[in-house]
């Protein structure tokens, strides 16, 4: 569903973010990235929604060379490709309704959403998406008055509000604390299992790379260095990735179910 045929990214000031890339993504993956500060996580996930653009190579979703889109082509992708963030990217002073039914801008259409209509089709679509993430009950708060996690939550609705056929998400638990950060990744892992919907996650907790992933890619300086199935990675395969031995804060840890660390 995603392949990258020998994809290269230099950026306009002379920085290679991507050397000849080679992947092929099935529809349905968990694919968690992993791979130190600089190493291209960013920009391999970006390029997939073209927030990025490679400057070599073809990058296929759905069989098409996304490279060349502009205008409605590349508005078609982005509706189709679901993005998460760091820092959630919710408006902060609307409510979570409003931030979660935004999900639907690519179906509706600019003008009927700035007009606030939308359908009831809409509405309840994205009153479930907030069931399915467990925060219906905060519909009507401001997005500024939760915390972290529930934030990335709302952010999980409003792309699964969005119906696409993949997600990429990048570092979305980087903010948040252990246990939390297991909450999100649970729920990311439970919607991509129940929709079937690609999912690629840029993680450098490699603990949970190992917890969450179907399949592990690993990069350093713009190239893929590993790639396989999580079953088969241990801490000596981090170790050939990163380039040195796995300290503490390569763990994001985490609690049992007592609580404890
Ligand atoms: N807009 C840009 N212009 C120039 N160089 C860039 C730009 N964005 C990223 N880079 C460089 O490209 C390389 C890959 O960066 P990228 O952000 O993809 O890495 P990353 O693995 O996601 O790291 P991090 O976790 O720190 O974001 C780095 O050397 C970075 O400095």
């Amino acid at each position: 569903m995603i392949e990258f045929k020998d994809v290269s990214l230099v950026y306009p000031n002379g920085t290679q973010g991507l050397k000849n890339i080679n992947l092929n993504i099935k529809e349905g993956e968990f694919v968690v990235i992993v791979g130190l500060s600089g190493a291209g996580k960013s920009t391999l996930i970006r390029s997939v929604n073209r927030m990025v653009t490679p400057t070599g190579g073809e990058l296929l979703v759905d069989q098409e060379n996304i490279l060349p889109y502009k205008n409605r082509k590349l508005r078609e992708l982005r509706t189709k490709v679901g993005m998460i963030f760091q820092n959630y990217n919710l408006v902060k002073r609307s409510t979570v309704m409003k931030n979660v039914i935004a999900g639907r801008l690519g179906h509706t259409g600019t003008l009927k959403s700035i007009l606030n209509l939308y359908s009831k089709e809409d509405m309840s679509l994205a009153y479930q998406s907030l069931q399915r993430v467990n925060i219906s009950d905060k519909v009507h708060s401001r997005a500024d008055q939760l915390s972290g996690g529930q934030q990335q939550r709302v952010s999980i609705a409003r792309v699964l509000t969005q119906q696409p056929k993949v997600i990429l998400a990048d570092e979305p638990v980087a903010s948040l604390d252990p246990p939390t950060s297991h909450q999100v990744m649970t729920y990311l892992r439970k919607v991509n299992k129940e929709d079937n919907i690609t999912t690629i996650v840029n993680l450098h907790f490699i603990d949970m790379a190992m917890e969450y992933a179907d399949r592990i890619i690993g990069m350093r300086a713009g190239e893929v260095v590993f790639d396989g199935p999580a079953s088969t990675v241990n801490e000596s395969t981090f170790e050939e990735i990163y380039g040195r031995k796995i300290r503490e804060e390569d763990m994001v840890g985490g609690e049992d179910d007592e609580g404890n660390s």
